[in-house]
């Protein structure tokens, strides 16, 4: 990678660039990274809030571009030093075809490690997920586990076997030859559950508890916990691992990183409420309100109804088997091997996350009034 601490010359290119955690790593991007002369977001939806960004010292380029579609991605990683690959179709809810799935998270990673090769673009880090590993179909717990736990990753939805496949794909990249002989060096990075500023499924819970009311229900054990990471620490440790690939590409090339922070341990729902709470909503019941069985036979019914309302109408609730099992097994990591890597510290502490968040929340509020 060319350039001293305090030239700005380098090119990246940053994929799903509009998404949720997209967004922040382009916003970390241009605040945390000096050496940036030229930043690239790449989406299939470019957002409005791009336009702002180009007026600042560092070249921000929007290209509006399908992953899917080898010769778009070729021509958007020319000439880049590092490619974030963070675009992916996030969909546990049945809202796109697993073909659909398949092609964008793993035929789009196939297109992105093959412009790499191609265009001679040495550094290229993937944003994974947690779900590569776990919770796996058996149910079984992960708890407080690091990226050296054994785990019987067995998955059968379409989003987290894509993840799985493509995430393979990245770390058997590493090492390959690009144009011009220097070696690709990749990495990639798993999220737990990200929440924070822009959370989709936040939103939902929020306008559901809104519905009913101000209240939600409890469905889950508290005993449950669920790995929660908060975004502007998942897009920070994109921001170093980017700048560390070039020096420790020996001890980081191939590698993957659980992301982490100090956010609390706790169920997926209490966890919603540490921001939902202040915001007036309650969690009602300090055991689930339904017995489990009730659960399942729902969450079945409900997939029973996306299947047969299919050609009429896309109906996607939260409840379906699989995020019931989500939900439903505790799964949490432990680690400090991003720490002992490249030096990650988290950015945010837990309790400016959650202010963070709150604040966000509070803004849905008052917009919705
Ligand atoms: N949200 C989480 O809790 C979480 C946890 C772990 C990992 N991840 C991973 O993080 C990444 C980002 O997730 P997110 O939650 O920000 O999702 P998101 O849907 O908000 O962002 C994904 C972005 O990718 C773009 N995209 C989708 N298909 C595309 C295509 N064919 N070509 C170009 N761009 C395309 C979308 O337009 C979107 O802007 C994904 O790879 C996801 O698998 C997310
Ligand atoms: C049973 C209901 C009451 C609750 C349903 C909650 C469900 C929608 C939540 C639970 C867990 C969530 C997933 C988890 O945080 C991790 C990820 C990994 C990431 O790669 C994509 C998002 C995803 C799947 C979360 C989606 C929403 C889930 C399933």
């Amino acid at each position: 990678m060319a350039g001293s601490a305090q030239v700005p010359t380098l090119v990246y290119l940053v994929t799903g660039g509009c998404g949720f955690l997209g967004e922040h790593i382009v916003r970390m991007l241009l605040e945390r990274e000096p050496r940036l002369r030229e930043l690239r977001v790449f989406d299939l939806h470019l957002s409005s809030w791009l336009e702002e960004l180009k007026t600042g010292p560092v070249q921000v380029t929007a290209i509006q571009g399908d992953v899917t579609q080898a010769h778009e991605v070729a021509a958007a990683v020319a000439g880049s030093h590092v490619v974030i690959h963070t675009a992916g179709l996030v969909d546990v809810f049945g809202k796109a075809s697993p073909e659909t799935i398949h092609k964008v998270n793993v035929l789009g990673t196939q297109n992105v490690i093959e412009a790499c090769m191609r265009t001679g673009t040495q550094f290229l880090v993937y944003t994974s997920s947690m779900e590569v590993v776990g919770p796996n179909v058996k149910g079984h717990p992960f708890y407080r586990g690091d990226e050296d736990t054994p785990y019987e990753a067995v998955h059968r939805h379409p989003y987290p076997c894509s993840k799985a496949l493509a995430e393979r794909l990245v770390l058997e990249a590493n090492g390959r030859k690009v144009s011009g002989g220097l070696p690709l060096v990749t990495c990639a990075l798993r999220p737990t559950g990200i929440y924070g500023e822009g959370h989709q499924v936040m939103r939902d819970f929020y306008n559901q508890g809104l519905r009913f009311g101000g209240r939600l229900f409890r469905a889950i054990p508290a005993s449950v916990e669920h790995g929660r990471v908060y975004v502007g620490n998942v897009a920070w440790m994109h921001v170093l691992v980017a700048r560390e690939l070039e020096q420790r590409a020996a001890l980081m090339g191939g590698q993957v990183y659980f992301c982490y922070d100090k956010s609390p341990y706790k169920s997926y729902e209490d966890f919603n409420m540490e921001f939902l709470g202040p915001c007036g909503l309650r969690l009602i019941g300090t055991h689930p309100l339904l017995p489990y069985w009730l659960l399942v036979l729902l969450a079945t019914l409900n997939a029973l109804l996306q299947w047969l309302l299919r050609p009429l109408v896309l109906y996607t609730p939260l409840l379906n088997p699989y995020t019931l099992a989500m939900a439903n097994t505790t799964f949490t990591v432990s680690t400090n091997k991003a720490q002992r890597h490249f030096g990650y510290k988290p950015l945010f502490s837990w309790e400016e996350s959650k202010a963070r968040t709150i604040h966000w929340v509070q803004a849905l509020e008052a917009s919705a009034r």
